[in-house]
């Protein structure tokens, strides 16, 4: 392998150790001198040991002057060291958590200090995908209604130090985000918008940006065939909601701090998103979960206990398990392909997916779909009474279900993976539920089915063509696999459910849905499999012997 070019090195002092400091094209690493000869004690992960450390490039936040009292009274031995510079870098405490670090590095050469902030400044600028303008819409009623305070005491000044400048908008209404993206805000300013909030409040940046980019390009987004234009603009979520499962399931943590670093350092990642309709027209995006029956009723009730916080959701869910509902409809689908796995295959979705970056094209499948218009050639039509009907285009993973929804669900593989829960006992229900919060596999019952789709399509029975309400009626239904016997007796309750689509209720039971593959992109990276190592020997940074100054 080809190695770097040296950029720098020097002996500089760290506290009351004198360390070996060097930066090459892509890493800042530093360690004690004493233990600098013995090859051993080398670099031989990211963090480095307890004497020693390296940072890539592309995850240091800052470098600047330091200047301080104490600073100018640094001395070892008799030698003076007054002067410094301090870098802040990403380092990984726990849980897929971030937080910002900073080393300070003395020395009683001013030019030496000045030189070192002019390479890592000259370093970071060639860092293309940082954003320096941001777009940030607080939600201060989200959560627990922590959002501004969040933003003001742990984001901002991150942003400060990173220089990024930020203009921001504490909303005063629900959709003030969405309608301010949509005709307002001067994008071309910004490199990026920011959102403080829980899912709905997401949902809001999503449908302002979407909506606006379709706009701009001339794309009528309410028409079923139209292919939508891929938002320019990255958006990133700083967790102040209920249940963040957007932010949990792309970064792994719901953490503000983690969120702020992810968008400093410029991640990104691609992301599908769901088009709901009903009878063609345009009703929302979904990046998360879609949800008839149990999730839609639990959403309904909890939005009359908006007082009650996060809390509203576990009185809700207790009353919507109790309550034991099921509704009756037709589910027909368009199956993946093989290229994208099975919802079963424990290939999880981790950053830098081989599965997403197959990116696999939607937009022909989808054509494909409407020409067989109501045929059920090569679609999957199920018919039946459901608990909870489910569409799940990441895992929906959040602090209450760590592994999600749909635990190997892809961030960006053009697919959602459609979760069917037929009717079943109260106590099968409740095994179901509670495999989500631990490690069995939910999807591991006879009443529980799941298919990874392109689209899918939902009727409930009172708008079912006559010949399927025929067929319930003789107790015959159509699979995936073909006709089977029903073996369901039980009756059913006939109202609607509603579904709930990241958070918010429709107004219609009746929804076609297809999935636009990577419409957007966050910053974020998806959830790292495990501390990354640094691809050469870092010893190289010091080998051979350094032009020391
Ligand atoms: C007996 C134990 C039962 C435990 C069941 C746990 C199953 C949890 C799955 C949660 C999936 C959540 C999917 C995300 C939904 C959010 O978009 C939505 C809105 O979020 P926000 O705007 O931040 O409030 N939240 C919900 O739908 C709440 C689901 C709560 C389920 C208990
Ligand atoms: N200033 C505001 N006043 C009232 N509602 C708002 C405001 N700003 C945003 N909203 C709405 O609040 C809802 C919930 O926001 P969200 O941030 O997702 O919190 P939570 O996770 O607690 O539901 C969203 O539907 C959003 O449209
Ligand atoms: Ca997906």
């Amino acid at each position: 392998m080809e190695k770097q070019p040296r950029l720098l090195c020097s002996r500089l002092l760290r506290g009351h150790t004198q360390v070996e400091v060097a930066l090459n094209n892509s890493v800042l690493g530093w360690k004690d001198t004493d233990r600098s000869r013995k090859r051993s004690s080398g670099f031989s992960s990211l963090s480095g040991t307890a004497h020693s450390h390296v940072v890539p490039v592309c995850e240091i936040v800052a470098v600047c002057k330091t200047e301080d009292d104490n600073t100018k009274k640094k001395k070892l031995g008799s030698q003076l060291y007054p002067h410094a510079f301090t870098v802040s870098y990403v380092s990984r405490t726990r849980q897929h958590q971030w937080c910002c670090s900073d080393v300070t590095f003395h020395s009683a050469d001013l030019t030496l200090c000045e030189q070192w902030i002019q390479v890592i400044n000259e370093q970071l600028s060639l860092l293309t995908n940082r954003p320096r303008s941001l777009l940030v819409y607080i939600n201060p009623f989200g959560g627990k209604q922590r959002g501004t305070r969040i933003y003001e005491q742990k984001v901002a000044p991150l942003f400060r130090r990173a220089c990024i400048s930020a203009d921001v908008i504490v909303t005063e209404r629900a959709n003030h985000a969405r309608d301010h993206l949509k005709t307002e805000a001067s994008l071309d300013k910004f490199d990026g918008v920011v959102c403080v909030g829980g899912d709905g409040m997401f949902s809001e940046i999503l449908h302002g940006l979407v909506t606006r980019t379709q706009t701009d390009h001339g794309v009528d987004q309410n028409q079923p065939e139209a292919e939508l234009v891929p938002c320019s603009l990255r958006i990133g979520i700083i967790p102040a909601g209920s249940t963040d499962c957007i932010c949990f399931a792309t970064v792994g943590t719901n953490d503000p701090v983690t969120s702020a670093l992810h968008i400093i350092v410029g991640d990104t990642q691609p992301m599908d998103v769901c088009s709901v309709l009903h009878d063609d027209v345009l009703l929302r995006y979904s990046v998360s979960l879609l949800g008839y029956g149990f999730y839609g009723d639990l959403l309904t009730d909890s939005e009359r206990k908006r007082w009650l916080g996060p809390a509203r959701y576990d009185l809700s869910g207790v009353k919507t398990f109790l309550s034991h509902k099921c509704y009756e409809g037709t589910v027909s689908f368009l199956p993946a392909g093989d290229d994208v796995g099975n919802p079963r295959d424990e290939l999880l979705c981790r950053s830098g997916c081989h599965v997403c970056q197959r990116k696999a094209s939607s937009n022909g499948k989808r054509r494909e779909l409407s020409a067989e218009k109501e045929t059920v050639c090569g679609l999957g039509v199920i018919r039946g009474k459901f608990i909870a009907i489910n569409a799940a285009s990441m895992s929906c993973a959040c602090p209450r279900s760590p592994q999600g929804l749909s635990p190997y669900a892809h961030l960006a593989d053009g697919t959602t993976d459609l979760i069917l829960v037929r009717k079943c006992s109260r106590w099968d229900f409740l095994r179901h539920l509670l495999r989500h919060t631990n490690q069995d596999d939910q999807f591991d019952h006879s009443f529980v089915e799941v298919y990874r789709v392109r689209m899918f399509r939902f009727l409930p029975r009172d708008q079912e063509p006559v010949s399927l309400e025929d067929q319930s009626e003789t107790g015959l239904e159509k699979t995936a696999s073909g006709p089977m016997c029903s073996v369901q007796t039980t009756s059913c309750s006939k109202a609607h459910s509603s579904w709930c689509c990241d958070g918010e209720i429709l107004p219609h039971a009746a929804i076609q849905v297809s999935v636009q593959c990577q419409l957007i992109r966050l910053f974020a990276r998806g959830i790292e499999e495990q501390q990354q190592c640094v691809s050469e020997d870092p010893c190289t940074l010091w080998a051979p012997e350094p032009n020391t100054h």
